[in-house]
């Protein structure tokens, strides 16, 4: 599928066209920025990463005159063909809190939405109003900042204001979200452990700034807050201030409360301490020995800092701390000085690494000194590009919705089993020994035996424990969750074959006995045969959600595995555990209701390994 995408932020306008379905998906990547007397900076490259990167600069007054020349461009360029348009809009509201496709209904919400985010939405508007009116038969699909943060728990997102505020949206939403969800992603993948296992703290570093503590995968608070004002010291926002300024400003300085509400959002931060928006020229006037420029620094990196003390505070500790967006991915010395005392919290930065870092698209890379016990990532965000997926997953799980009733897959109920290998089947069962078919399964191929064997635990026995054909190189037994508990061993849920670290186990056979590693609690997917996956737009290694049972024990398998292959019958796998608590009984059909955003990252992965 081919995305069309635009990214008004404060700063910059990014758009970009993206192909889905390859692993160097962006056709076309273009931005405006540093708008200045009248014209900007253009930067585009066409054709993907092969592409030259083009600068020209351009006689384009604002964010706004730059969406509008958009679709000229791409006119111009030839690129007119894409299936769906992605826009970014940062501010949901409470209402909006999940990718949706845009009609008068959606777009009206973020209207009511706009007064929170008075720097962002308007643009975002400007940008579905245009691609209505040129290309009116598109599927538009709005993607929100704040979607990722709607995790965020009630202690964290309310103000102790009175209730009656509270009562009007009076609250902290977030920001950032698509960047802090992306780049979670990304370090979960470069360091090959599940985000459900890690504590990261991101620190999203651009023209706008947020830090987001993402606890096992979900935001659980982020520094900005009911506006993308609240927090980090930004290019041109001061981020947290006192409100007790507005009262004190308008009574000595007369001002009212929209031009002193102005001041914050265009005149302070990095521009009101050092004279400029951009860090690259403050780091320059420091470098002169400019002391405001100084102070500039100082201010960004110490309540950066804090931040992160506050955020590790708040997750009991942290494993990751990422740094992404335009300051966050490019300047060294923001980022020594940001680690430079956190020691304490076991944060060790490699100031080689961080200094000689050279960063890549699709790239992440550590930073952190080996001692460090706090992992420290660098990585370029993409907010175009998620976004993009964003649209794909939301546009096929609503397909998957519309056609719930004919996304119906077969539910088998696996009980317990084991699958031996040569060795083992000889050691039980005696040299030479052939297994004998009981009755062919399903999967072609498959096969139950004939024969069984015990399980032996510390705690107990199970007998008659049915195996599985045919032999395999590596021995694997299959338990449900319940099954260890009457054994005594703990096993992983595990997809079959991951058998590293996995706990000894006793098998007894007729003729001898045998302690093996390879005991899992299987965890749940399924076979689809390629045809299905082609209709269904589910590639090899997607997650889904699938829905189980019926009445009362109605249960939602989310997180469930598939496996595509041309030789799959195509089958859904759940333990017995799984069945109870669905209330099934031998097996049944399940609807695929949608498809999981953790496969994002996955996908571009395929072909290209990130891990340094
Ligand atoms: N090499 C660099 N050194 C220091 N800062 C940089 C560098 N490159 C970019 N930046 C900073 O990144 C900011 C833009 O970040 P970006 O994430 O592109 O902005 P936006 O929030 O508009 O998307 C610039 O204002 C500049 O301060
Ligand atoms: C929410 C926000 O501040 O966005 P940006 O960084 O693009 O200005
Ligand atoms: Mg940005």
């Amino acid at each position: 599928m081919k995305i069309l995408v635009f990214n008004a932020g404060s700063s910059s306008v990014k758009f970009g066209i993206f192909d889905t379905r390859i692993d160097d998906p962006r056709v076309v990547k273009a931005e405006f920025e540093h708008f200045l007397d009248g014209y900007c900076d253009l930067h585009f490259q066409l054709g993907g990463e092969q592409g030259e990167t083009l600068h020209h600069r351009v006689k384009v007054t604002d964010v706004e005159h730059a969406i509008e020349n958009i679709p000229n461009l791409l006119e111009q360029w030839g690129y007119d063909d894409f299936d769906a348009i992605g826009h970014r809009v940062v501010h949901g509201g409470t209402l909006l809190t999940a990718a949706v496709r845009i009609d008068n209904k959606t777009l009206s919400l973020i209207e009511d939405a706009t007064p929170l985010a008075p720097l962002h939405n308007p643009a975002n508007l400007s940008g579905i109003y245009i691609s209505q009116e040129i290309w009116p038969d598109k599927p538009q699909v709005a993607v929100f900042d704040t979607s990722f943060h709607k995790t965020i728990p009630e202690e964290a997102y309310s103000y102790a204001i009175p209730k009656s505020w509270r009562q009007l949206g009076v609250r902290r939403y977030g920001f950032h979200g698509t960047s802090h969800h992306y780049v979670a992603l990304r370090v979960a993948d470069a360091l090959q452990t599940p985000l459900s296992d890690l504590r990261i703290i991101s620190c999203h570093l651009g023209n706008g700034a947020s830090v987001c503590a993402i606890n096992h995968g979900v935001s659980v608070d982020t520094s900005m807050g009911m506006t993308p004002l609240e927090g980090l010291v930004m290019g041109t926002r001061s981020g947290d201030v006192d409100p007790g300024l507005f009262s004190f400003l308008s009574r000595h300085s007369g001002m009212s409360i929209e031009e002193i509400e102005r001041q914050l959002y265009h005149n302070s931060g990095l521009k009101a301490l050092g004279g400029s928006s951009d860090l690259r020229n403050i780091e320059q006037q420091a470098a002169e020995g400019s002391s405001d420029a100084q102070l500039a620094i100082n201010v960004y990196a110490y309540r950066v800092r804090k931040y992160l003390g506050a955020y590790s505070a708040v997750m009991g500790g942290v494993d990751v701390v990422v740094f992404t967006g335009g300051i966050g991915e490019n300047s060294a010395t923001m980022r020594q000085r940001i680690c430079d005392q956190l020691h304490f919290l076991g944060l060790s930065l490699d100031v080689n690494k961080n200094s000689s870092l050279q960063l890549s698209a699709f790239d992440s890379q550590l930073i952190n000194h080996e001692i460090s016990r706090i992992k420290v990532i660098v990585t370029r965000t993409s907010e175009q590009w998620m976004i993009a997926k964003e649209v794909q997953q939301h546009l096929e799980s609503a397909r998957l919705q519309e056609n719930k009733d004919n996304c119906v897959i077969p539910v088998a109920v696996s009980a317990r089993h084991v699958h031996l290998s040569r060795h083992a089947v000889e050691l039980l069962f005696g040299k030479g020994y052939q297994l004998n078919v009981l009755r062919t399964l399903r999967q072609p191929g498959s096969w139950a035996a004939l024969e069984t064997v015990e399980l032996i635990g510390p705690r107990g026995i199970i007998s008659n424990v049915r195996i599985l054909g045919p032999e395999r190189e590596q021995t694997q037994i299959e338990v449900s969750r319940t099954d260890t508990f009457t054994l005594g061993i703990e096993a992983p849920v595990r997809a079959s074959g991951k058998l590293d670290n996995t706990p000894p186990i006793r098998l007894r056979g007729p003729c001898g006995e045998l302690v093996t590693r390879g005991m899992i609690v299987a965890a749940r997917h399924i076979h689809m045969h390629s045809d299905d996956a082609l209709a269904w737009g589910l590639n090899d290694g997607d997650l889904v959600d699938v829905e189980l049972g019926e009445g009362e024990r109605r249960t939602l398998f989310a997180n469930t595995k598939v496996r595509v292959n041309g030789n799959f019958l195509t089958e859904m796998h759940i333990d017995t555990d799984e069945a109870n608590a669905a209330g099934i009984t031998f097996s049944t059909k399940g609807h695929l209701v949608n498809k999981q955003s953790d496969s994002i990252v996955t996908i571009v992965n395929k072909k290209q390994q990130t891990l340094k």
